[in-house]
């Protein structure tokens, strides 16, 4: 199945002139949740994986499917203030302004090998830093997975130069 004709797309959300990659559409269709889960997780057959990391909001739902499908842990990467541990944090830029994405510090132990995923990468700034915050941790990133690449915007080279693998689906152009 083609995974790109059952995500829709919303003009103008959340504000002028963005087109809205919305993947509630995939994850509402049977057939299509189970395509993306498979694909995404079948080039790390044979590869180590210790724990997968989701990047908050829609990377929990992918990541925790992925998670189960290869028996291994999860870890959010979140944004700041939601852990209820201690936590270490990393900023990124936004648009306008930074954000910050955390995980628990005991989340990731030394030599763990992880599996970061997300639903989309557009500037590859929220996956890079959930990658510094795991490798600060003590972790190996051995992969970086995510359904759609928005590629005009940069994000796989962008994680690529940090010497991680990416996994995508699906490209739509012109974002
Ligand atoms: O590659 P980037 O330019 O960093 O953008 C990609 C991120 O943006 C979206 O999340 P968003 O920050 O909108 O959060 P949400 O999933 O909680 O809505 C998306 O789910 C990625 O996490
Ligand atoms: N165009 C887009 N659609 C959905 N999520 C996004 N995150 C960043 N850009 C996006």
């Amino acid at each position: 199945m083609d995974i790109k004709t059952v995500i829709r797309t919303i003009p103008n959300y959340p504000k002028d002139g963005v087109m809205f990659r919305d993947i509630t559409t995939l994850w509402q269709d049977a057939a299509g949740l189970r395509t993306a889960i498979d694909q995404l997780v079948w080039p790390y057959a044979g590869v180590r994986i210790d724990k997968v990391a989701g990047i908050e909001a829609r990377g929990f739902v992918l990541g925790g499917a992925i998670a189960h499908q290869l028996s291994v842990g999860f870890v959010p990467v979140r944004k700041q203030g939601k852990l209820p541990a201690a936590t270490i944090g990393e900023e990124y830029d936004l648009e306008y302004g930074t954000d910050i994405v955390e995980i628990h510090e005991d989340a990731i132990k030394e030599g763990e090998n992880i599996l970061l995923v997300d639903d989309l990468i557009a500037t590859g700034g929220t996956a890079e830093a959930a990658i510094k915050l795991i490798r600060r941790a003590g972790g190996t990133v051995v992969g970086a997975a995510f359904v759609i690449d928005l590629p005009d915007l940069g994000g796989r080279a962008r994680v690529e130069n940090m010497g991680v693998n990416v996994r995508t689906l699906c490209e739509f152009e012109g974002d």
